[in-house]
């Protein structure tokens, strides 16, 4: 897991690797300019390409400087250099590389509060105004030079942020930054490119090595982990040669209705295609007919015969499309002692009742998108106060909390979060969570702890999104995912 830090965390692991490697300052400078420099020739391989810099005066306008002239120096001919001088600070690692260029051809223009920006006419604007030192919204200049970057429309590259966004916290609505096409990020994503609000300010992000030390970074604490293939590898159990069904357990789903019985439909066959050795579907009778169509495999429990066979089932999940049916889930929770998988309308059933709640098994699983978690919390207002909540919440009742969204924040009961990479805007279509569910009680069925299935279900999930818009998809139906499942369990070991 590739821990995320706070900007406060990154100066401190910057200062470490001065103090420990001997490296000066300005040196860690040139190996960030030097990475950022790879990645933009990647970008815009076509050295006549013409490119500004913008840079402020702290240690983000020192890279921008860098940049222009590590640019300039690989071939690149077309560097204009733009200063925002805007108050009388600069940084000693400014300062140095501002007198490096003036060793070299690069046109540098400073400007003045009272200066009139002149046209961007340059195919690339590189945005190296303010970087992780940002502490107060943008104004009067600073706000007038990113409105008239944006306006300018080109091709905007980032320098480890874009100038404006705050590296962690609530992104409040409204607030104004540079809108780059691609972030290239030094050493570790920031917090908030993984919230919806970052959206306004970037498409996209590349993290780069700039060579801080690695050993230090991952020994601070942090709250937030980013999931990474290897720990899916190192989770993730092959099958035995000598295993039989009864080695995969046996998955419950209790889900649907006359309308909604799809859904209960999808969540039984992410099971069956995750590897539950059985999966029984507790649903209406009138649905046996499409579901023996859809998942012969799949099995039948009534809702009479629940409370003499559940002691059979080693997971079970409550919710797709289950309706009025919602209104069992008391009486089902005095069965369980196991944790459960609760998802959509079971999870709008719980809503402000709290008493419930509490009641769910330790280590079950919520599912809400953000909307069902704020009919079951309360409203939030922006994407950090929901994740704070859901730390809160997840410790309060010992849940886990998975919040889906384009990157899912898997809350565990100690209040640290998973942040899960995996997923693609083609798999935005519904029934996506009722896979995501049945692949949770799947796993769990596995004999997966709470914590391992829902990173292994959420990554996945994701993963098999993935390979098949790499496989030339561009919308991807929740049924299609689920055939697509084994051989995204494939794709981490068979
Ligand atoms: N950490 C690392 O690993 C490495 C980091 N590196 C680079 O350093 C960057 C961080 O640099 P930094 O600390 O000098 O801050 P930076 O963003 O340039 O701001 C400077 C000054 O701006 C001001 N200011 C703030 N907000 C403002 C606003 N809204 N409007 C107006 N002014 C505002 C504020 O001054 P104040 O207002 O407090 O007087 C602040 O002191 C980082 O993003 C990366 O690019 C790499 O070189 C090497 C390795
Ligand atoms: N743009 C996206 N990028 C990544 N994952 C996505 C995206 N859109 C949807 N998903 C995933 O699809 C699932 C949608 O869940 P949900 O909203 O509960 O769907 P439904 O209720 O229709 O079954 C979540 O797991 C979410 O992470
Ligand atoms: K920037």
């Amino acid at each position: 897991m590739n821990s995320i830090l706070t900007s406060a965390q990154m100066r401190l692991a910057d200062q470490h690797t001065i103090e420990v490697t001997s490296i000066a300052s300005i040196d860690l400078m040139e190996q960030a300019s030097s990475a950022f420099v790879t990645a933009v020739m990647q970008l815009y391989p076509d050295k006549n390409t013409s490119i500004v810099v913008c840079c402020g005066t702290g240690n983000n306008g020192g890279d921008g400087l860098a940049i222009a002239r590590l640019l300039q120096v690989r071939g690149y001919d077309a560097i204009t250099v733009w200063i925002a001088r805007f108050n009388s600070y600069e940084s000693d690692d400014f300062a140095f590389n501002l007198s490096r260029l003036y060793h070299t051809p690069i046109a540098v223009t400073e400007f003045f509060p009272a200066d009139q920006l002149p046209d961007i006419h340059q195919h690339v604007v590189i945005d190296a105004l303010l970087g992780s030192g940002l502490n107060k919204p943008l104004e009067g200049d600073w706000l007038r030079m990113a409105q008239h970057i944006n306006q300018a429309n080109r091709q905007t590259v980032a320098v480890d942020i874009p100038s404006g966004l705050r590296a962690d916290g609530a992104i409040p609505e409204g607030e104004y930054t540079v809108r780059a096409h691609e972030v290239v990020t030094f050493q570790r994503p920031k917090l908030s490119f993984f919230f919806p609000e970052s959206a306004n300010s970037m498409d996209a992000f590349q993290v780069v090595d700039i060579g801080l030390d690695e050993d230090f970074i991952e020994s601070l604490p942090s709250d937030f982990g980013l999931v990474e293939a290897a720990d899916i590898q190192r989770i993730y159990r092959k099958r035995k040669p000598f295993s039989h069904k009864g080695t995969y357990g046996h998955a419950l789903i209790i889900a649907g209705s006359t309308d909604t019985m799809g859904a209960a439909l999808l969540s039984c066959g992410a099971s069956l295609y995750s590897g539950a050795g059985l999966t029984s579907a507790c649903i209406p009778k009138e649905g046996l007919v499409a579901l023996n169509a859809s998942h012969p495999e799949v099995m039948y429990c009534s809702w009479a015969d629940l409370p003499y066979t559940w002691g059979s089932f080693d997971a079970v999940g409550i919710g797709p499309g289950l309706g009025k049916a919602c209104d069992n889930l008391p009486t089902i929770l005095t069965y369980s002692s196991k944790p459960l998988v609760v998802d959509a309308d079971a999870l709008s059933f719980l809503g402000g009742k709290t008493a419930l709640l509490k009641q769910l098994p330790l280590h079950s699983i919520l599912t809400p998108h953000m909307k069902e978690y704020d009919r079951l919390f309360g409203p939030h207002g922006n994407w950090w106060d929901r994740v704070q909540s859901a730390r809160e919440q997840a410790v309060a009742l010992q849940a886990i909390i998975v919040l889906k969204n384009r990157y899912t924040f898997i809350v565990l009961p100690d209040g640290t979060v998973r942040i899960n990479p995996t997923g693609n805007p083609a798999m935005a279509s519904g029934g996506m969570g009722d896979v995501l569910t049945g692949m949770l009680v799947s796993f769990l069925a596995q004999g997966y702890d709470p914590q391992e299935a829902a990173v292994l279900a959420c990554y996945l999930h994701g993963a098999a999104g993935n390979q098949l818009v790499a496989a030339g998809m561009a919308v991807v139906p929740a049924s299609r995912l689920i055939a697509e499942l084994p051989r995204a369990i494939a794709s981490v070991g068979i």
